[in-house]
């Protein structure tokens, strides 16, 4: 079989890809992109619900070298988004191989070189490619999570994970319960209930959570003052907005919401309006899951009981990097994502990067496009060099 040769090969057209083929091209340094799937950022434009937009504003979301348009609002609406991407590819030239899955990424013994083996999902034929330097950008949410909750296979309802999840027409006065408090489950939990689903949400841990507005303004104030001062006036803030909402079953954690994200990459939540209805009694609030019973009752933790027509599981993802990358020791840990913490954890040895996994959004994939292409370009431009001095 034909051996396809490039300099540097890119996994992934999400954001984190499409970035780091930019800055590359910018530098002229050659570069191709495989996506599993018939389109770019195929998250946003088919995992995605209809009224998803961008929740931090858009100073803090556009990629590299490429601003967004004055006229787009602060808060990218998702359409707007794909747009932009579309026209990022378009001014940057970037390559892109769709319906490309990689199978399995490692070093060849002779050549030292990357090589990938990859399935065509449009011919069923296998291709190989092979580059010095390989850039991981599979994405943190490559793999839907949906916990192992004891008596779901035999759930009668209708259940899905988010991804599949568009909007709430058909859940009409039906009782929907939603697993899960992050980003996506208080957002989906909102539209639900705008929908007039009977709607209840599942939060089994405390929660910092804020306005859009707030998070701006906490993102903007990160620039000039410490995290302790920062998330200091945004807890206020939250209490002045919300006040106590403990006997609603929202707890805020202890430790301050920007401090958590940068040490573990728990995002807080930004709220679109399912506090509202929490608090006036719309949406309401269970702990933890502990079994599914007949006739689609779902047993609580707290010995609560209740029916529910549909579950909807907004319990995140997890990486596919260790599925397909053979030889990732070094860069990557047990849960597929990097071991060096921010912010060392996009570059490894033999000439692997990983870009798009520091849990920092599209903010955090900005940095490591610039800084992964910058660093190709030192090893491509140091070498010259050498030969020619
Ligand atoms: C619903 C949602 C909303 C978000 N909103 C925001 C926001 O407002 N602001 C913000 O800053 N961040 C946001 N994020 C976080 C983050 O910015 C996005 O998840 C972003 O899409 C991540 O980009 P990525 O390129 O790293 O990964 P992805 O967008 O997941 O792209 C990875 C790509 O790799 C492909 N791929 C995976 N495995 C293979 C393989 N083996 N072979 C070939 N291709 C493969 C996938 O098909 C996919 O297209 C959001 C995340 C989600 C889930
Ligand atoms: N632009 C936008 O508007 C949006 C942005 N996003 C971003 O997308 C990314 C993914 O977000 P999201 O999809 O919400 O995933 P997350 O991983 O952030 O959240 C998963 C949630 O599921 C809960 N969960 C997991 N397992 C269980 C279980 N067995 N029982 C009950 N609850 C469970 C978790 O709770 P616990 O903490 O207890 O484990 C957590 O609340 C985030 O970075 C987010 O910020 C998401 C949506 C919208
Ligand atoms: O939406 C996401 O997943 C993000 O990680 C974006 C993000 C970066 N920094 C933040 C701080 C508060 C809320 C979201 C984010």
């Amino acid at each position: 079989m034909q051996i396809i040769e490039v300099h540097v090969v890119i996994v992934g057209a999400g954001p984190a890809g499409i970035a780091t083929a930019g800055c590359l091209n910018k530098l002229r340094i050659s570069n191709i992109v495989l996506e599993r799937d018939d389109c770019p950022v195929s998250l946003w434009r088919k995992r995605a619900y209809d009224r998803l937009k961008l929740h931090l504003g858009k100073d803090f979301c556009s990629l590299p070298h490429y601003p967004f348009p004055s006229y787009f609002p602060n808060f990218v609406p998702r359409v707007d988004f794909l747009h932009y991407i579309d026209s990022y590819i378009a001014h940057f030239g970037i390559d892109i191989n769709y319906n490309c899955s990689v199978d399995s990424a490692f070093i060849d013994q002779s050549s030292r070189k990357w090589r990938l083996l990859v399935t065509n999902n449009s011919s069923g034929a296998g291709e190989i490619y092979e580059a010095e330097f390989l850039v991981v950008a599979s994405g943190e949410n490559s793999e839907e999570y949906i916990p192992n909750i004891k008596g779901l296979e035999s759930y009668q309802g209708e259940s899905m994970h988010c991804s599949k999840y568009l909007n709430g027409r058909e859940m009409y006065k039906k009782n929907v319960l939603v697993v899960g408090c992050g980003n996506s489950g208080m957002k989906i939990a909102y539209d639900l209930s705008t929908w007039g689903a009977y709607t209840s949400i599942v939060i089994r841990s405390q929660v910092h959570y804020f306005t859009k507005k707030m998070v701006y303004v906490g993102m903007l104030m990160l620039k000039h003052f410490t995290v302790e001062k920062v998330d200091k006036i945004m807890i206020v803030m939250s209490k002045l907005k919300y006040g106590n909402m403990s006997k609603y079953g929202l707890t805020r954690p202890k430790e301050g919401p920007f401090a958590l994200k940068i040490k573990g990459g728990t995002t807080p939540t930004i709220d679109v309006g399912c506090v509202k209805r929490i608090k006036n009694g719309k949406i309401k609030v269970y702990p933890g899951i502990s079994s599914i019973k007949e006739n689609k009752v779902v047993k609580f933790v707290d010995g609560q009981h209740a029916h529910f027509d549909a579950i909807i599981f907004v319990t995140g993802y997890k990486t596919n990097v260790l599925k397909w990358l053979k030889d990732y020791k070094g860069l990557f840990n047990e849960n597929g994502m990097p071991k060096p913490s921010y912010p060392n954890h996009w570059k490894g040895k033999h000439g692997i990067y990983s870009a798009g996994f520091s849990k920092r959004g599209l903010e955090g994939i900005s940095f490591d496009a610039m800084k992964i292409a910058n660093d190709i370009n030192f090893t491509l431009t140091s070498r010259v060099n050498q030969i020619t001095s």
